[in-house]
């Protein structure tokens, strides 16, 4: 496994719609792209963009709020009313090399590799075999390598 690229920092919101003002207003972002449903996956999602440095790919804030009753993060947001870091996501080369590395380390993979919100393949590493922090692992998007 090599460390690559930090896609995205994964936060679970009661509204999306709060999480942009505040995102705008308070932390004055300018790059906040137009909220989508992905019912797939149980989530709403926002991506709000933080700026480049040097050229460089800036990285982003997923807001996701539950999408319905049998969203997968009803459960944390529950535990978490505010919202709040929900996970981490790094993005890998090949999606199927990665999975099997994670599972050779015996680490808890959470349900099958799926299409995330970038359109690319992911998967989740559970949260207890990654220093208490749910991990999503994203096949980076062709072109960008
Ligand atoms: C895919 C679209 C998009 C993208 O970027 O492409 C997204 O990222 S969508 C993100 C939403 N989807 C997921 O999170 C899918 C993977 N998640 C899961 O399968 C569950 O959320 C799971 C299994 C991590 C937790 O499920 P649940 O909350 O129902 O279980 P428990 O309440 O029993 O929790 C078990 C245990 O884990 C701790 N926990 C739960 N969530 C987190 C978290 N986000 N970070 C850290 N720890 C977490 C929870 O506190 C429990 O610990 P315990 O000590 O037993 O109390
Ligand atoms: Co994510």
């Amino acid at each position: 496994m090599k460390l690559g690229r930090m896609n995205h920092l994964g936060y679970a919101v009661p509204s999306i719609e709060a999480a942009i003002s505040h995102y705008r207003d308070v932390m004055g972002a300018t790059d906040i792209e137009e909220p989508f449903d992905l019912p797939e996956q149980g989530v709403k999602v926002c991506f709000v963009n933080t700026p480049t440095d040097s050229g460089m790919n800036g990285t982003q804030i997923e807001l996701i709020e539950p999408f319905d009753a049998t969203s997968p993060i009803n459960n944390f947001l529950e535990k978490n009313p505010q919202g709040g870091q929900h996970h981490v996501c790094f993005e890998v080369p090949d999606i199927a090399t990665a999975r099997e590395e994670f599972e050779a380390m015996g680490k808890r993979i959470l349900g099958p590799t799926r299409i995330g919100a970038h359109g690319t393949p992911i998967f989740f590493v559970h949260p207890k075999d990654m220093q208490g922090m749910l991990t999503e692992i994203m096949e980076t998007p062709k072109g960008d390598h």
